[in-house]
């Protein structure tokens, strides 16, 4: 499998290269030239295989030719045996047809962990191939961050640097990223939120010069194979709810747009999805998109699902490649209109695809905190502030009620104590293998929003 830019401009690589690159040289983003297809016979027989063998069904397409199956096979198995659920991201009943697909089960409790904990190990694996080491940049509104330092902590070949918006995430998303003790990871607080430390990010891959001297790498969702990760639980939850012998919806709690974007790749494979339904918080932009035809970023408001605390959704630029017949100068010129002008309206044909595929719906704070309480009365289940974004979302939407509703439960409500507690009475509390971070010794790095002091502590703080 090759991979293209959506600008059109980079040089076209295979699977280990778009997954070391992150970024395209040009700025823009890698996808596979082709969507591969599984047939609906060969979806039928995923039930239940269990979910390391689907992980390797879907995946192995996209992958094949530079990893071979029983490095992919055993990365896959070393990447989710540390899970606390048998069933990895097992479907929970809050209504007649609706589900939660809860994917906090790993290390970090939030669903990054889904793709981390495999592309830590995918990258073990190509850079010892090639006895390479990087320096990986990302930038995080609270759980990115924990999830990669917690797949990359401790590893020779690599330094992780985290940016994270100074006061912008819960404590104990920060307290997950400041208390590892392993030298080569580096929490670092921007005085900025979270749009500017993704900005950083990118700023530093398109220096291209600091860039190749640092050996940058990103694991943020500009990486393929993260997004690749997370197109897994699509498949495994539709199919246990009866695909592909009936089509279900799912409502995504939405901000960079990579876990959605997973299931508009699940259904381009031949999964029969019938919504994607976009949540937001009000940092509302994707909805206001699907509703108006505007794509109009507006500032950056804290709220009580601080993950979702975002209006340049990256990988909204993968969908408009597609949106727009992969036209790569298309899709520079909205992205220049979005850097220069703060916006652009979306072609009319492109807007009309992306109803036909994409519902989408905004929670509130106050309707955030409803949801929190409306669900532990009526099913008992404590969920965080995302996923409630999701379900409000989903309940705004809902069409046929005879195709179940999937909300994905990204977040453990544990994360989020003050919120959750507030909303509906009872203050979750962290699983015990994580409670020590509560009293554990913080270690960060306060910077202003600056890229040259940002490039000037890299330098300084890697191993090279
Ligand atoms: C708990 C949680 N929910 C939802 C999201 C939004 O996901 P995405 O950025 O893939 O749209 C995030 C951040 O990515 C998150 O951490
Ligand atoms: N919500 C994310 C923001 C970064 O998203 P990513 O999927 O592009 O890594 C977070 O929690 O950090």
């Amino acid at each position: 499998m090759r991979y293209v830019s959506t600008r059109g401009q980079a040089p076209v690589l295979g699977f280990d290269d778009a997954m070391l690159a992150g970024l395209a040289r040009d700025g823009g983003l890698y996808v596979p030239e082709t969507v591969p297809q599984i047939p609906a016979h060969e979806i039928a027989d995923l039930a239940g295989i269990g979910y390391e063998r689907t992980a390797f069904a879907v995946m192995q397409p996209f992958v094949g030719g530079t990893i071979s199956d029983a490095e992919l096979y055993g990365a896959i198995e070393r990447a989710y045996a540390g899970f606390a659920h048998a069933a990895r991201a097992p479907l929970v009943q809050i209504g007649e047809n609706d589900w939660i697909l809860e994917l906090h089960h790993g290390p970090t409790l939030a669903f990054k962990d889904f793709a981390m904990q495999l592309i830590g190990q995918l990258f073990e694996l190509v850079l010892g191939r090639r006895g390479q080491r990087v320096t990986i940049v990302g930038a995080t509104s609270g759980d990115t961050g924990s999830a990669a330092i917690e797949a990359f902590r401790g590893l020779d070949a690599v330094d992780v640097f985290i940016l994270y918006p100074h006061g912008r995430v819960s404590e104990i998303q920060r307290r997950q990223m400041t208390t590892p003790t392993e030298a080569n990871v580096h929490a670092i607080a921007v005085e900025g939120d979270f749009d500017d430390c993704q900005a950083l990010v990118k700023a530093m891959f398109n220096d291209h010069a600091f860039r190749d001297e640092m050996s940058l790498a990103a694991v943020n969702s500009i990486n393929w194979a993260r997004v690749l990760a997370q197109v897994v639980y699509y498949f495994t939850a539709a199919v246990s709810l009866g695909a592909p012998h009936r089509p279900v919806s799912f409502s995504v709690p939405t901000g960079n747009f990579g876990d959605i974007f997973a299931g508009h790749v699940a259904k381009r494979m031949g999964l029969p999805i019938d919504r994607l339904v976009i949540a937001t918080n009000r940092n509302d932009i994707l909805h206001r998109t699907v509703t108006t035809g505007m794509h109009v970023k507006e500032g950056v408001q804290p709220t009580i699902s601080p993950s979702m605390d975002i209006q340049i959704s990256s990988n909204f630029e993968r969908l408009l490649f597609e949106l727009l017949d992969r036209d790569g100068q298309a899709v520079i010129n909205l992205m220049e209109s979005l850097r220069q002008q703060g916006g652009f309206a979306l072609p009319e044909t492109a807007l009309a695809r992306l109803r036909q595929e994409f519902d989408s719906g905004m929670a509130t704070e106050d309707e955030t905190r409803a949801t929190i309480a409306a669900m532990r009365e009526v099913t008992g289940q404590v969920i965080d502030p995302h996923t409630a974004v999701g379900v409000k979302a989903a309940a705004d939407v809902r069409g046929n009620a005879g195709t179940p509703m999937v909300v994905l439960g990204t977040a453990h409500a544990a994360k989020f104590p003050d919120a959750v507690g507030q909303a509906c009475g009872v203050r979750p509390v962290l699983p015990a293998r994580l409670a020590h971070i509560e009293l554990a010794r913080e270690r960060t790095t306060v910077v202003p929003n600056d890229l040259a002091a940002l490039q000037a502590l890299l330098r300084q703080e890697a191993r090279r």
